[in-house]
């Protein structure tokens, strides 16, 4: 079976936040990710982290969060010295938290000026942070409109271009399975350049064994691939208590 994580930012929301971390380890997590942890000074999710054992798997670039904002200005022509100064404070928090991997965003853009653009700012990024790792992630079309990042084939010639090994790509089950009907293919086609990996269920992003995927044929698939790394419960429980939704993870 591939090592899973929790996301906090979707799992265990009926807590406060600094509760989620207890209640992920009693279920047996090791390592959880959050979208945005920059509401609350880094070192207090560090403590919470610390206290429970867990590993920081991943967080999102830009901070503090996308509430009414913009999804980040990687691939925004115009939008670079923001980005720029949005990865320079979420490294601040990185210092502290030493997250695996940050999710870099892309934005809303579209054509060839946005792609050179996109490409630049990972490079940059890459360079001025050599030793941190970053993640692209294509994102669906429905869930969000005019982002850049809108398919695998896109993030496979983003990734070419940028050439730089501190940038991989980032699978997302929902999202592979609402772009392309068949997030198992997508496995397939790109694991060579997956270093982070998200279930969560398509079409309503809820926990694996519902809707049309075929989650025990993907984790087979993960197994049986190179993959090394970890894989993230990214979902929106159906249940109030998260704990009720995690029969995927015990079987
Ligand atoms: O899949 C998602 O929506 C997330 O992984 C994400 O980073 C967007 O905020
Ligand atoms: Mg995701």
């Amino acid at each position: 079976m591939p090592k899973f994580a929790a996301n906090l930012s979707l799992l265990f929301t009926e807590l406060p936040y600094l509760d989620r971390f207890s209640a992920a380890a009693q279920s047996g997590f090791t390592a959880v990710e959050i979208l945005f942890p920059y509401d609350l000074a880094a070192k207090e999710t560090r403590r919470a982290l610390l206290a429970n054992g867990l590993d920081l798997v991943l967080i999102n670039a830009p901070p503090p969060n996308y509430t009414g904002g913009e999804p980040g200005y990687a691939a925004v022509p115009g939008g670079t010295a923001r980005f720029q100064s949005d990865i320079r404070r979420v490294l601040r928090y990185a210092k502290v938290l030493m997250p695996q991997y940050i999710h870099v965003m892309a934005g809303y853009a579209s054509g060839e000026e946005a792609l050179a653009c996109f490409v630049e700012n990972l490079r940059w990024a890459a360079d001025f942070a050599p030793d941190q790792m970053f993640t692209i992630e294509p994102l669906n079309p429905v869930s969000q409109p005019h982002y850049f990042l809108n398919d695998y084939e896109l993030a496979a010639e983003v990734l070419d271009h940028v050439e730089r090994p501190n940038v991989g790509l980032q699978y997302d089950s929902f999202h592979a399975q609402m772009i392309h009907g068949d997030a198992l293919t997508i496995w397939d086609r790109f694991k060579a350049q997956i270093v982070h990996a998200q279930i969560g269920a398509a079409p309503d992003r809820s926990e694996p064994g519902r809707g049309e995927m075929d989650f025990a044929a993907l984790f087979k698939a993960m197994d049986q691939s190179d993959y090394q790394g970890w894989v993230s419960a990214e979902y929106t429980p159906t249940t109030r208590r998260t704990q009720d939704t995690l029969i995927w993870l015990r079987q």
